[in-house]
């Protein structure tokens, strides 16, 4: 088996490498291509895989192609990709908004796996949802979800409205959890720490309460009732919240990711 990702940024490099250490694939079996020189000239450096160019050299080597450019590329990728392509390869994309339909339509192929990960990919902790279309069978599906795993865990969902909405809460997920640690490391510093402690203060809170967390059956509101005394600072604190909606405009801010998923699906058709 041969795997090809297209796109060496954050996450198609993430992946690529995820794969190379999963033992599922080895040296010679992952190829990567980025239209970039200097992410070509770094790619060289890295020796556990191909990097390539030029489409032709390696599309149709390909069982497997790993479509990780930013949305507004597919279109004209896919265009190119077009004439290259043979029926029997598979697409996984991860593109926020573009959907299986629009990818079937520009490839001309069949067997497409929809697929959203999240950024703690790279240090193997990543989640990604994915979908697939009918003609892939439970086999490839199956070794798809292994080379998916190799970042972290996967999720298969019913269907594709389930990615837009595991990309407001998973995909986007990382960047609310780094909105509220910036928040907390402003008020730390405000009160006189130091950048490093407040950096430590605030990264141990996050570590410790999400290790709480998974390793109980409570759920988030009972470990916040534990943490607040009656009359307490963590009241004060929760009180504020609430008065504040801080609840509604997390749920607001994570709708306003779906929607935009669900937009830009419309948009890249
Ligand atoms: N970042 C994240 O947290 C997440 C991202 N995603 C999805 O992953 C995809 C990639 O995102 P991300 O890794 O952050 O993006 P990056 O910009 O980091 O990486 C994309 C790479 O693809 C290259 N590229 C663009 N067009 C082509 C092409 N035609 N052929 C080959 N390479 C090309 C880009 O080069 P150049 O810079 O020169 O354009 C760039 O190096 C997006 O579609 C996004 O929706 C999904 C979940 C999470
Ligand atoms: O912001 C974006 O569009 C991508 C999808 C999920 C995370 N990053």
């Amino acid at each position: 088996m041969k795997v090809l990702v297209i796109g060496a940024g954050n996450m198609g490099l993430t992946y690529a490498e995820g794969m190379s250490k999963s033992k599922m694939l080895k040296k010679n079996q992952i190829m990567i291509l980025d239209n970039s020189k200097e992410k070509l000239e770094e790619l060289h450096q890295i020796s556990h895989f191909d990097a390539y160019k030029n489409l032709e050299d390696c599309v149709p080597e390909a069982d497997i192609i790993f479509i990780a450019v930013k949305p507004y590329h597919a279109e004209e990728l896919f265009g190119r990709m077009a004439t290259l392509v043979k029926p029997e390869q598979i697409i996984i994309s991860i593109m926020a908004g573009v959907t299986i339909d629009t990818i079937k339509k520009l490839t001309g192929l069949e067997k497409i796996v929809r697929a959203m990960p999240n950024l703690p990919a790279q240090v193997g902790k990543g989640l990604t949802s994915y979908v697939t279309s009918k003609s892939v069978s439970r086999i490839e599906r199956l070794t798809v979800e292994s080379l998916l795993d190799s970042t972290g865990k996967s999720i298969l969902v019913s269907n594709e409205k389930f990615i837009d909405a595991s990309t407001g809460i998973s995909g986007s997920g990382p960047a609310y959890v780094f909105y509220f640690m910036q928040s907390m490391t402003e008020a730390a510093l405000q009160m006189g720490f130091s950048e490093s402690v407040s950096k430590v203060l605030v990264s141990q809170t996050f570590t410790g309460a999400v290790e709480l967390f998974n390793q109980s059956s409570l759920s988030a509101n009972s470990w916040m009732q534990k943490v607040a005394s009656k009359g307490g600072t963590t009241r004060a604190a929760l009180d504020s919240m609430e008065d504040n909606n801080v609840n509604e405009l997390i749920k607001e801010a994570a709708y306003a990711a779906f929607n935009r998923a669900i937009e830009m699906g419309k948009e890249n058709k």
